[in-house]
């Protein structure tokens, strides 16, 4: 079939615009005569700012509208952080190609680059989400965990006018962003990413073999293995991105290894667990893991 434009839905924050135009830019190096329109819209997760992630609605609060461009045929590609895409697509979307990933971990952001263990005693932190709250509060009960949302750019400022001592934020927002706050990383074991931090979903109709073919050539094949250990593992959990549940997956050449865990949000009680595989099969080693959590009683901490 002789197409030549492909249409690429993303949201209008600066980091999503800067996805798309990251993965416009390697879709066009790699397919000369192919180009590509940018699509930006407006979610509902955009739209509801004052209210926390959790109580504004759920699962695919910033995905919906872009699932419907898709299916409507407005868009031909929707790209997203991966971490905010449901593991249950709308029917006739699949994910594509997963491309390479950024750092996964997140950061400790103040002014003085303190880490968790120098942050003044009962210091507040800037985090909205369940999974960083009790990770937080595990390691340092006194700290004073407090919802700051917004984007990237209305955290920082908030934490520059002192409505927090730090904010955590994932490295690689700030990395695409190319902003130098002083920060330090949350080093897992200790603490860890969500399912998906750092890399991209690029999300397309099923259909869609031509861009499918075309998508390939951004594929990194251990972001690939990692990223679907780690959304089978939360899929086994029957989670979503707003659970306070946790993943950490290192591929070295044919294993990957999967570190799981699931925190009361209070951080007073967690359970772990890690598995190993070829990653061939990255999604036998995550659902392993999440099952064998559920075994083990994760259901009464989720
Ligand atoms: N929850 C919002 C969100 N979705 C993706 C990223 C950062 C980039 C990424 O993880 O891929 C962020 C900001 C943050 O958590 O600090």
């Amino acid at each position: 079939m002789n197409r030549r434009v492909v249409r690429v839905g993303t949201r209008k924050s600066p980091l999503a615009l800067r996805q798309s135009r990251w993965v416009m830019d390697r879709l066009a190096a790699a397919w000369p005569e192919l180009a590509c329109v940018e699509v930006p819209m407006v979610t509902e997760g955009d739209r509801v700012l004052d209210q926390p992630l959790d109580q504004a609605g759920g699962r695919g609060l910033f995905v919906a509208e872009m699932e419907e461009a898709l299916l409507r045929g407005d868009i031909d590609l929707a790209v997203h952080s991966m971490k905010d895409l449901p593991i249950d697509l709308a029917t006739g979307l699949t994910l594509g190609p997963v491309p390479l990933r950024a750092d996964p971990r997140d950061v400790l952001v103040s002014r003085e680059g303190w880490t968790l263990e120098e942050l003044p005693y009962g210091a507040r932190v800037g985090t909205g989400s369940p999974r960083r709250r009790a990770q937080l509060l595990a390691h340092r009960p006194d700290l004073q965990v407090v919802a700051l949302r917004g984007n990237l750019e209305t955290r920082l400022r908030k934490l520059e006018e002192g409505q927090a001592e730090a904010l955590v934020l994932a490295a690689a927002g700030l990395d695409r962003m190319g902003y130098g706050a002083e920060r330090v990383p949350l080093e897992p074991p200790a603490f860890l990413p969500a399912v998906g931090q750092g890399a991209l979903g690029l999300e397309l109709r099923a259909g869609d073999a031509w861009l499918l073919d075309r998508l390939a050539a951004l594929r990194d094949p251990a972001a690939e293995a990692a990223t679907r250990a780690e959304r089978a593992f939360l899929h086994a959990l029957g989670g979503g991105c707003h659970l306070p549940i946790a993943a950490w997956s290192e591929v070295r050449g044919d294993r990957l290894h999967l570190l799981g865990r699931v925190v009361r949000t209070d951080g007073a009680r967690r359970l772990e667990g890690e598995e190993e595989g070829s990653a061939d099969a990255a999604e036998d080693v995550g659902r392993r893991l999440g099952e064998g959590l559920l075994a083990s009683g994760a259901r009464a901490l989720l």
